[in-house]
């Protein structure tokens, strides 16, 4: 059976549309909101498809206003899909009391530990609902490459390394690769994981890596002026893991750059270029 969308708003855009619209989530028991850019080729039929996974305080709507990525896509000829970055429209307990857990702080992980359980599955939603739902409506293809900035940029580290060979790429901006051993996943592991840290270790990029999950590279892009690097984002453990496992880690350090979308807007086409070569290089 068709599951149903609403259409919040159409806006053209190099030659496209930037889209938005509401569904029920049967997964996360909840309504949420996506955004999509449907490139210009669509017109004549499926094409590949970029999922963008987004930070902590982040909506659907952050990529789509902030990261000018529309025009290389639209040249590419790829749709980019933006989920929420957790349930919405729930009410528990502690829910909406800081920025870096509860709503709008997700992690893409499924929650074990109540009342996190009831509604935070947002590793299956972007993995398993929203794909299912999306190709239902839309002229999106099998190829997938999967990005994201931050917390959003584990998010798409470890959809891919769970599924190995699933993205035909993989790539973020200023990811928390190391969840596990920052302030920013213990808080929110603590709560949504409980107290085993041996669950932990499913839904860290790091952790999965020196497991042996995937030997798929990566490209990575992190400014050297981020508030975050010391503290939370710790590169270098991804490329510590990395070497010990030999997957091919291509990480960008730029000097200068932050944490905002002012960086993220700077890099994404070569992201974009990196993701097409590789849905193309699969479709031959
Ligand atoms: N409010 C917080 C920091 C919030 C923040 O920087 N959020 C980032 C993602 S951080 C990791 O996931 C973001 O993308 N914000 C949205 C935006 O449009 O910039 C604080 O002040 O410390």
């Amino acid at each position: 059976m068709t599951q149903s969308i609403e259409q919040l708003s159409a806006t053209r855009s190099h030659g496209g549309w930037v889209k938005r619209f509401s569904h029920r989530s049967q997964v996360l028991d909840c309504d949420m909101t996506f955004g999509i850019f449907l490139p210009p080729q669509t017109e004549n039929g499926p094409v590949p498809v970029l999922w963008w996974l987004s930070g902590l305080t982040c909506t659907d709507e952050n990529f789509m206003q902030k990261a000018g990525a529309q025009k290389m896509a639209a040249r590419l000829g790829m749709a980019i899909i933006c989920p929420d970055t957790s349930p919405r429209g729930t009410d528990l307990p502690g829910e909406r009391e800081s920025y870096d857990f509860g709503s709008g702080a997700g992690f893409y992980l499924n929650a074990k530990k109540a009342p996190w359980d009831k509604h935070y599955h947002m590793y299956d939603y972007v993995t398993s609902e929203l794909p299912a739902l999306v190709r239902e409506h839309f002229p999106i293809s099998e190829r997938e490459a999967i990005s994201g900035h931050s917390m959003g940029g584990h998010g798409a580290l470890i959809c891919a390394l769970k599924q190995p060979g699933r993205y035909a790429s993989i790539s973020a901006f200023s990811p928390v690769v190391n969840p596990v051993d920052c302030p920013w996943g213990e808080k929110a592991f603590s709560h949504y994981l409980g107290e085993d840290r041996g669950e932990w270790s499913n839904w860290d990029a790091c952790e999965l890596i020196l497991a042996g999950a995937s030997k798929q590279p990566m490209l990575i892009d992190q400014g050297e002026d981020d508030q975050f690097l010391e503290n939370q984002l710790k590169p270098d453990h991804l490329e510590k893991a990395c070497h010990l496992q030999g997957v091919p880690l291509k990480l960008r350090r730029h000097e200068g750059y932050d944490h905002s979308y002012f960086f993220v807007a700077s890099f994404i086409d070569d992201h974009l270029e990196y993701h097409a070569r590789h849905l193309l290089a699969d479709q031959a």
